[in-house]
């Protein structure tokens, strides 16, 4: 168990250096927007009417009625791009590997066509997910129960580092508990393997979510591919994230066969169409005042702010708390309940503004955030397209200022705007019109 306790948590960028590469991003035009009003705090929201290029159903998909059902009740009218790219040859089994921008259902490509082919036999898990971070995999998790709330023969369940092995341990070894859907982080699956209380000899399915990170760091990667080898050679492999860069495309390819491509090479088609992006020039000691004036004069459903480590996530909150801005701190320094229970307050609406490292920077999706900021810049580009894709999920508006303090940073941004190809301008003195990026 050594081994796991070393990876106690691979998401924090302080504790794990990431190169990545640049990043591509497919263009899709903006949807109608969400009801993130503050005042609509409840919980399955209607989503936005947002359409694609081709205005197909989930009806023609030909999913079972049950999964049609849930779609429903999630509030889903139309698939968006990516869903009608990959979703009717995916269900038949093929291979995917499919980049697509943040924020545009990539989650609900992967749960619907796993729940669609799955035949639950009670003691075998049929479908393995795995992603980087616990809350990523937790609310994953959730998108299995939402999606299979009608079929509920189907088991699953999500395990990860920080909490008891013995309680995984326990739902494992009985038929009666043992799920058909396991969603996780590499370091816990991998040592529940290890120990042989996992079985992955009957895995149908194996996806990675935000596969690029996954592989890209070295001690993720080797769980990943131990855990791989551990389940039969005849399955479907269907990777995702937002950012494929031209080093990682083949690497991921070697875990797969013959697979669907969706990749976008189109650099120019990059920017979230409802997001606005700007930056603000100032020094370290300017960042505090900064960020109070621009919570205090900005109108905002959620904000989430992103710091470089938990060590300045610890202290920002509590300033912020100082201020009177009822803050909530995610990072890895938090301890494992702590940290799922701040995700789900903030998820639930009850903070409205989250100091978070990485830890938050990919997949997360809460619905309302329509302002994040940078108040550290991040330390290659992938990652401020992933942490900006946090606002303005699903063609919504939102808006994002990154502090631009040092020379470092100057390079970073100029480096976002080359590889994006995006005019980041400055935010204006006078701050900018609520109504451009609060939806209504
Ligand atoms: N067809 C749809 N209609 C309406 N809402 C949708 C649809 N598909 C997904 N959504 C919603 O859009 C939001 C974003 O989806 P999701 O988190 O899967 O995006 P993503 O592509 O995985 O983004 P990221 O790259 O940031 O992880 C979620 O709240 C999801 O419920």
């Amino acid at each position: 168990m050594s081994h796991e306790e070393d990876l106690i948590d691979y998401s924090d960028d302080e504790l794990a250096g990431n190169d990545a590469a640049p990043a591509q991003v497919e263009s899709v035009s903006n949807g109608a927007s969400k009801k993130g009003d503050a005042a609509a705090a409840s919980g399955d929201a209607k989503k936005g009417s947002y359409v694609g290029i081709h205005a197909t159903s989930f009806r023609d998909f030909l999913l079972k009625p049950e999964l049609l059902r849930a779609i429903t009740d999630c509030g889903f009218e139309h698939p968006s791009d990516v869903q009608q790219k990959c979703i009717p040859q995916a269900i038949l089994g093929q291979d995917v590997l499919c980049q697509a921008k943040s924020g545009l259902g990539k989650t609900a490509v992967f749960v619907l066509v796993s729940l669609q082919q799955i035949e639950p036999v009670p003691g075998e898990c049929s479908v393995l997910v795995m992603c980087h971070t616990r809350e990523l995999a937790y609310q994953i998790r959730n998108e299995y129960n939402r999606f299979s709330k009608y079929i509920p023969d189907i088991k699953t369940s999500v395990f990860y580092g920080g909490t008891p092995m013995a309680k995984d341990v326990e739902i494992l070894s009985s038929k009666d508990t043992h799920p058909h859907v396991i969603v996780g982080t590499p370091g816990r699956l991998n040592a529940l393997v290890r120990a042989k209380e996992l079985r992955l000899a009957n895995v149908k399915v194996f996806v990675l979510d935000e596969c690029d990170k996954m592989l890209e760091q070295i001690d993720m990667r080797r769980d990943v591919q131990d855990i791989f080898r551990a389940t039969p050679t005849a399955k479907q492999v269907m990777f995702f994230s937002a950012t494929l860069s031209p080093e990682i495309i083949p690497v991921c390819k070697k875990f797969m066969q013959n697979p669907l491509e969706i990749i976008t090479n189109d650099m120019t088609k990059l920017t979230l169409h409802g997001l606005q992006q700007y930056y603000i020039k100032l020094n370290e000691g300017e960042k505090n005042r900064k960020l109070n004036d621009l919570l205090d004069s900005l109108e905002f459903n959620q904000v989430i702010i992103f710091v470089k480590s938990t060590a300045r996530a610890t202290e920002l909150d509590k300033i912020l708390r100082e201020c009177n801005f009822p803050s909530v701190a995610v990072h890895s320094g938090v301890s494992q309940e702590e940290r799922i229970k701040r995700y789900k307050e903030f998820k639930e609406f009850k903070t409205r503004i989250c100091v978070a490292t990485d830890v938050f920077g990919r997949g997360i999706d809460i619905e309302r955030i329509n302002l994040a900021i940078n108040y550290d810049l991040p330390t290659d580009a992938a990652s401020y397209l992933h942490r900006v894709g946090r606002a303005g999920r699903f063609g919504t508006k939102g808006l994002s200022i990154s502090f631009v303090g040092n020379e470092d940073d100057q390079k970073m941004l100029a480096e976002i705007e080359k590889k994006f190809e995006v005019a980041m301008p400055e935010f204006p003195e006078g701050g900018i019109e609520a109504s451009t990026y609060m939806n209504e």
